[in-house]
Order: C-alpha cells, then structure tokens, then sequence
C-alpha cells in the first residue's frame, strides 16, 4: 500500500493505492492493514462497518452524513467505475465547504479515505459497480441526513451524461446551507 498523490485533497483525507501481485492465475492485494495505513497516515482506525453496493450506470447516492455519530469511510469500487465525492462539513476545517471528487475503479484499485465529519456520495460511470466501504461507526438510520447532489452552492461537477438515477430521499436532499455542520 502507498500513498497516491492527488491534487486537492480535503483536510484529513488520503488516497491509498494497494500493491498488487498479479500471476498467471489472476491477482491480489491487500484491500485493508491497519498497521500500514496508520503508518502512511499517522491515523489509527477502528472500523465497525463493511458495506457493499451495487449500482447501475447513473446511478448517484449522496450526499449522505450522519449526524452524532459522524462515519469515517474507506471507500473503493470492486467492480466498474464511479465519481466519489466528498464534501467538508466541518466548520473548523481549513477546507470547509468544500468538495473533492476522484474516479475509483476496479482498473485503478484506488482507496478514498473519508474522514469522520463529511458528506458522501458517488455517481457510476460504467454499466455496473460495486462499491465498497469501511465504515468507523455503525449505521444508524434516525442520523442519516441527506444534501442535495444537485445544490447550486456546491456546484459539484459529476459529470453526469443524463439525468441521474436517485433514490426517494435523494430527490429531496437538503441544501448545503441547512446542513446539520460539524464542530
Ligand atoms: C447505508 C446502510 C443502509 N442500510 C439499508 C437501509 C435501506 O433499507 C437500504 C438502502 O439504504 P440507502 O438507500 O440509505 O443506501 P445508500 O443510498 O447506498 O446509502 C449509502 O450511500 C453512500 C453514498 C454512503 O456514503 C453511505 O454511508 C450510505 O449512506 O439499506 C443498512 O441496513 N445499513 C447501512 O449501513
């Protein structure tokens, strides 16, 4: 595992790219040490939660958040490709309010460390993915709060060919500046 440079990384996040042994029989990697990740990052973590979704192309969920218990997340796509994003909702961040979003696939095997404190939600860019994600605190649904992905202040880029495929509680997302902001 090493740590992949990118440009524009919010406050407290990383991107990890896993050393892969490919032979003749396929490949392998390890998709998460604690040991290594703290070493690169300096951050110890406990996760609690392992998440799997599987989405079809324009599929976007986001831009989810839970409150009281705000969730660190490790998030990479096993299969296919998405447009991450994360959006900073700590008031005391020197990157406060603002988003970064970044392409991971099954092609780049790159990890998105999310830490505790954003706003999450991606967008899929080929026929299908599956998502994975570590989560450092448990679901808890009474919480779970909901920003528009479309919310002009945030002006995020998803690079959206159609419309959106959204859930219910996607379609009525609040606007960032109703959001429930973090210390
Ligand atoms: C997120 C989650 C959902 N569920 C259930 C609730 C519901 O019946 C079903 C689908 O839930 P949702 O519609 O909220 O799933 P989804 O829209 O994929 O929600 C996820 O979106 C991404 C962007 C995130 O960052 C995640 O933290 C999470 O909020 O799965 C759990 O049981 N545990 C969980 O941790």
């Amino acid at each position: 595992m090493q740590l992949h440079e990118v440009e524009g990384l919010l406050a407290g996040m990383f991107v990890l790219k896993p050393t892969v042994y490919a032979d003749q029989r396929g490949f392998f990697f390890e998709s998460w040490n604690k040991r290594e990740f703290s070493q690169l990052t300096r951050v110890d973590l406990d996760f609690v939660q392992d998440n799997t979704s599987s989405s079809s192309c324009d599929v976007l969920r986001g831009l989810h958040y839970q409150v009281v218990r705000p969730q660190g997340k490790l998030v990479s796509a096993a299969r296919g490709a998405i447009y991450d994003v994360a959006v900073d909702l700590r008031r005391s961040s020197p990157t406060f309010g603002k988003w970064f979003g970044i392409e991971l696939s099954d092609e780049n095997m790159l990890q998105l460390w999310i830490p505790p404190g954003f706003a999450h939600g991606y967008i899929v860019r080929s026929s299908v993915a599956h998502v994975n994600y570590k989560t450092t605190e448990y679901y808890a649904p009474e919480h779970e709060r909901c920003i528009s992905w479309a919310d002009p202040s945030l002006d995020i880029l998803w690079g959206q060919q159609r419309p959106p495929i959204l859930s219910e509680k996607d379609r009525t997302g609040t606007s960032f500046d109703q959001a429930e902001l973090y210390k």
